[in-house]
């Protein structure tokens, strides 16, 4: 029985289905923690398939090729370095499991399955898996690991059963992604399982961005007094060496890797950031490209798409209209040279003139009204769908989550794209995003230091310029009375009532929940993007288009 342990944190960024590059990973990480003499390498949760493989699993002939790679991996183990605790999907019996498996000496030494199937928020596990039995330890060279899959850390009762069986060191593989304040969260739900069970926790979770969502990684270690043993990066892979040694009150671990956690704006954008990078890599886009206003969400997609990317890879495009300002084409020049990428102008004026004429017959005896607006919203992207089409850069959209809650963008307009950084991003927080980048450059973004949004950008009032004077808060509440009510509706479900009772009129509050609701039809042709609050527009809130709620809305 051994007394001292070197287990490696493998917080690797696999991508969805792509199982030889994930295999690919998992080898060069362990092959990194042989050198430091690792006994065991923790992966995250499925990480040889990438959480969350979805329907993927389906498919047998995808778990056959799981099941092939988990084999050859498990072969490599006979030449005695370390052993590997890998996640994937794994049948049994004719069942699917979520499992964790321990490959040493050349076999699968144990199986692990995942007991806590999360059904809720962006995660559906009960569609595709089936729930295992209430575990045990895992023997692991004469050490009894006690191994929780995620969800199964989240709730006392799997953590004690380990406990209660033997187990002496807690390991959580994870495919938990980020949103806001769930750093704290797992922290927090980590402390109360070592102190339930007197036992030290090693959490690993998976880092990168898959679709909507963003996996942080942020990993840690706790020993048995709750003390920090390692914090590892958030936002970027890291194989981190924790060393354990066994007194006579159990393990206790041990490791350099102490990393600071961002700060809550710099998470955020860090989120941002990974999300668009990997979206772009890994569907192999050349780079983006966006409608550059000289308004402030076109300038923070901006930001985030150099630092995700490099300047290199970022296209904007000014696209005038005859009520364009020259502020805007200004600001627009000035903070694509900020930031170090092209920017180039095509008007849409002749667009505006050929639809005009166009459809001059059949428009005859109207007047002038959103229609026309909307045509200058669907020649600027028309024009970038072009641009992509011929060039195969991605069209990055620009709308900000007020903005898709209410419903105040234009359906095949500045709603086309392929991806959008801002759809969880309130535009109160667009605001604090953008001072905050101008005042940080934070590790690994690609873009340069200092200001990158011009000032009067953050400063002017908010305006589409699609007909002359047009503010946004002509038709819209202010920002912050607009995004406040906006989030007790949607991401607090709050009543009528308890808004009003926040200070806010109760025709105001009627009228953005009516606007909130109207607009599902828009969200459901919306670009997937960044999944940043605990209810994100897509799978996380999943409202019926067709619906009678409006009718009961008035005082509700
Ligand atoms: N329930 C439903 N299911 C399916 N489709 C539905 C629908 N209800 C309407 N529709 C369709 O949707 C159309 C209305 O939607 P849409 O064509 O988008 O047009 P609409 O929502 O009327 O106008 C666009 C809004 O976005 C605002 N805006 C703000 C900032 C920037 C920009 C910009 O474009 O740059 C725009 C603009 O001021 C205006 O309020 C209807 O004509 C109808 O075809
Ligand atoms: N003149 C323009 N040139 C290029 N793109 C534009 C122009 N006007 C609008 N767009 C595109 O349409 C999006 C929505 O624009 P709009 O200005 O109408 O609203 P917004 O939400 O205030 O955005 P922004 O703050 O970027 O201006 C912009 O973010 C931009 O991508
Ligand atoms: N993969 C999972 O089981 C994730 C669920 C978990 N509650 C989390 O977000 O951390």
């Amino acid at each position: 029985m051994t007394d001292q342990l070197t287990i490696a944190l493998a917080q690797i960024n696999p991508t969805v289905g792509s199982l030889d590059h994930n295999a690919a990973l998992i080898r060069a990480a362990r092959a990194e923690a042989a050198t430091a003499g690792a006994d065991l390498v923790v992966y995250p949760e499925l990480s040889i398939c990438g959480y969350p493989p979805e329907d993927l699993v389906l498919k047998p002939f995808f778990l056959d090729k799981v099941e092939d790679a988990v084999r050859a991996l498990a072969a490599e183990t006979a030449d005695g370095g370390p052993a590997l605790l890998v996640g994937a999907p794994w049948r049994v019996d004719g069942h699917r499991y979520n499992a964790a498996l321990l490959l040493d000496g050349g076999a699968i030494a144990a199986v692990r399955l995942k007991h806590d199937l999360p059904n809720y928020g962006p995660f559906d596990e009960k569609r595709v898996f089936t729930a295992g039995p209430l575990p045990g330890p895992v023997n692991f060279r004469g050490v009894r690991l006690g191994v929780l899959i995620c969800e199964d850390m989240w709730k006392p009762d799997v953590a004690e059963t380990l406990a209660e069986t033997g187990a002496e060191l807690l390991v959580v593989p994870n495919g938990s992604p980020f949103e806001i304040d769930k750093a704290d969260r797992r922290l927090e739900l980590a402390v109360s399982r070592v102190v339930e069970t007197g036992l030290p926790l090693i959490y690993l979770n998976q880092v990168g961005g898959q679709d909507e969502l963003v996996f942080d990684g942020a990993s840690f270690v706790l020993n048995r007094d709750r003390s920090l043993v390692a914090q590892l990066p958030a936002f970027a892979s890291r194989v981190a060496i924790t060393r354990w040694v066994r007194g006579a009150d159990g393990w206790t671990g041990a490791s350099d890797e102490k990393v600071a956690p961002p700060d809550a704006l710099g998470a955020l954008y860090g989120a941002m950031v990974l999300g668009l990078r990997d979206y772009v890599g890994k569907n192999r886009f050349p780079g983006v490209i966006l409608g550059m206003s000289g308004g402030i969400d076109s300038a923070i997609s901006a930001a985030v798409a150099v630092d995700a990317l490099g300047a290199d890879r970022v296209h904007c495009v000014m696209m005038p209209s005859p009520y364009t300002s020259q502020d805007s084409l200004d600001d627009a020049a000035e903070c694509a040279g900020l930031l170090g990428c092209r920017i180039d102008t095509i008007s849409i004026r002749p667009a505006m003139d050929a639809f005009a004429e166009m459809l001059a017959s059949s428009f005859a005896d109207t007047k002038p009204d959103i229609t026309e607006e909307n045509l200058q919203s669907r020649s600027r992207g028309l024009t970038l769908m072009a641009l992509s089409n011929k060039f195969g850069s991605m069209v990055l959209s620009t709308g900000n989550k007020s903005e898709m809650s209410v419903g105040y963008a234009t359906l095949y307009g500045d709603m086309c794209g392929g991806y959008n950084v801002l759809k969880d991003v309130y535009k109160t927080t667009v605001y604090k995003l953008s001072h905050w980048r101008n005042q940080n450059h934070p590790e690994g973004v690609m873009g340069p230091a200092g200001r990158v949004i011009p000032e009067r950008i953050i400063t002017k009032a908010p305006t589409a310029e699609l007909k002359p004077d047009q503010k946004d808060q002509d038709t819209l509440p202010e920002y912050p009375v607009l995004d406040d009510i906006l989030e007790c509706l949607v991401e607090r479900d709050l009543s009528l009532h308890d808004i009003v009772a926040r200070g806010h009129d109760a025709e105001t509050v009627n009228r953005v929940w009516r606007m909130l609701d109207r607009a599902e039809y828009k969200r459901r042709q919306a670009p997937p993007g960044v999944k940043i609050t605990s209810r994100s527009f897509g799978r996380d809130r999943r409202y019926p288009i067709t619906s009678g709620l409006l009718s009961l809305v008035r005082g509700a």
